[in-house]
């Protein structure tokens, strides 16, 4: 399972979890603007704007989970197992494969309106990265400071959802995922108020009773649910810190353990990473499972006009501040 989330003070903020059994093999890794791109279906490209993001770097490629562009768009790909079916190369139409969907948008669009656009013309094909890497079912998530869309390729076609809450995680569809959001509009940050029965004597003898019945386990639904209510109840300073610590907690409302979600015999799902992006100023801050100190990496610390990846591996083992 994965969640991701959007978030504004005053810059705006984009990131995830990453929830998974083993893990690719992750850095941060920045791709510079003259880094050399060969679509499989669409040529190659040798200028197109920055981005900086968590990926598996195969054979020199960014195969990327998530990232965001030097111009303030962020684009994230979560499991949708079951669901995603791929679209066939069409002559016509730009043919993007799966894993290339990435960097096609962030290398190109400064905005949502242009990724629309270029989401216009495309289809989503499932041509594999390599027979070690075939296609991962997925669907994604992308993001400006002033809009969400999710995108979901199935049997009917791709579908652009405009996406109001800022947050996506796996099955079901995001449409029904919204749908199920009607049953807890009753909720709130407030104490509850007795509608229950007025001939009733009910009282609130905890804090937090206005949200009972907001749903805690690990499915991706009462993932959806749990996010949503924290980022859009959500209260956070403007500065940098506050903003990212804020938007840690909100993603840590879905944080999966180890042992609470067992996938196969004695494996179970844990949040390998949780990200959060300074989509403004191009910063990649991310915590591990195993180390709770926020790293950030900066892309304007790299030479954007470069060709090569700068690669950063990720921090493990957590980082304690003695104090004797
Ligand atoms: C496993 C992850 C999703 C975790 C998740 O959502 N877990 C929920 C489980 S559940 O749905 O709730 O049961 C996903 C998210 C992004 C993916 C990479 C995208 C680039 C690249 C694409 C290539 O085609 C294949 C290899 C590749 C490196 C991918 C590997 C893997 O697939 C990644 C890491």
């Amino acid at each position: 399972m994965c969640t991701a989330a959007t978030y504004k003070t005053k810059d705006f903020y984009f990131g995830r979890t990453l929830d998974y059994e083993f893990s690719y093999g992750d850095e941060i890794t920045v791709t510079p603007r003259k880094f050399p791109f060969e679509f499989r279906h669409m040529g190659k490209r040798d200028s197109h704007y920055a981005i900086i993001g968590m990926a598996h770097v195969a054979g020199g490629y960014p195969l990327y989970y998530d990232a965001i562009n030097e111009k303030g768009v962020g684009m994230a790909g979560l499991n949708f197992v079951g669901n995603a079916v791929y679209q066939a190369v069409e002559a016509g139409r730009d043919n993007v494969a799966q894993f290339e969907f990435i960097p096609w948008i962030l290398g190109q669009c400064a905005d949502l309106d242009e990724v629309r656009a270029l989401l216009d013309r495309m289809n989503l094909v499932g041509t594999p990265f390599s027979e070690q890497l075939p296609s991962a079912q997925l669907h994604w998530i992308i993001a400006d400071r002033n809009a969400a869309i999710t995108v979901e390729c199935m049997a009917d076609g791709m579908h652009i959802h405009e996406n109001p809450v800022g947050v996506l995680t796996n099955n079901p569809p995001f449409e029904t995922q919204m749908f199920l959001l009607n049953n807890y509009q009753g909720l709130s940050p407030k104490q509850p108020e007795n509608t229950f029965a007025e001939q009733l004597q009910l009282q609130s003898y905890s804090r937090g009773m206005g949200a009972l019945g907001l749903p805690g386990d690990l499915s991706s639904a009462s993932r959806f649910a749990k996010v949503a209510f924290t980022k859009m109840n959500s209260k956070s300073g403007d500065s940098e810190a506050e903003s990212i610590s804020q938007f840690f907690h909100i993603l840590g409302s879905v944080d999966q353990q180890r042992g609470c979600c067992e996938v196969t015999d004695g494996k179970y799902e844990i949040t390998l990473y949780t990200s959060c992006c300074n989509a403004d100023k191009g910063i990649y801050y991310y915590t591990t499972y195993e180390n709770h100190q926020i790293t950030g990496v900066d892309m304007h610390h790299c030479d954007l006009d470069g060709s090569e990846l700068f690669r950063y591996p990720l921090v493990q083992g957590e980082q304690i501040h003695w104090m004797n």
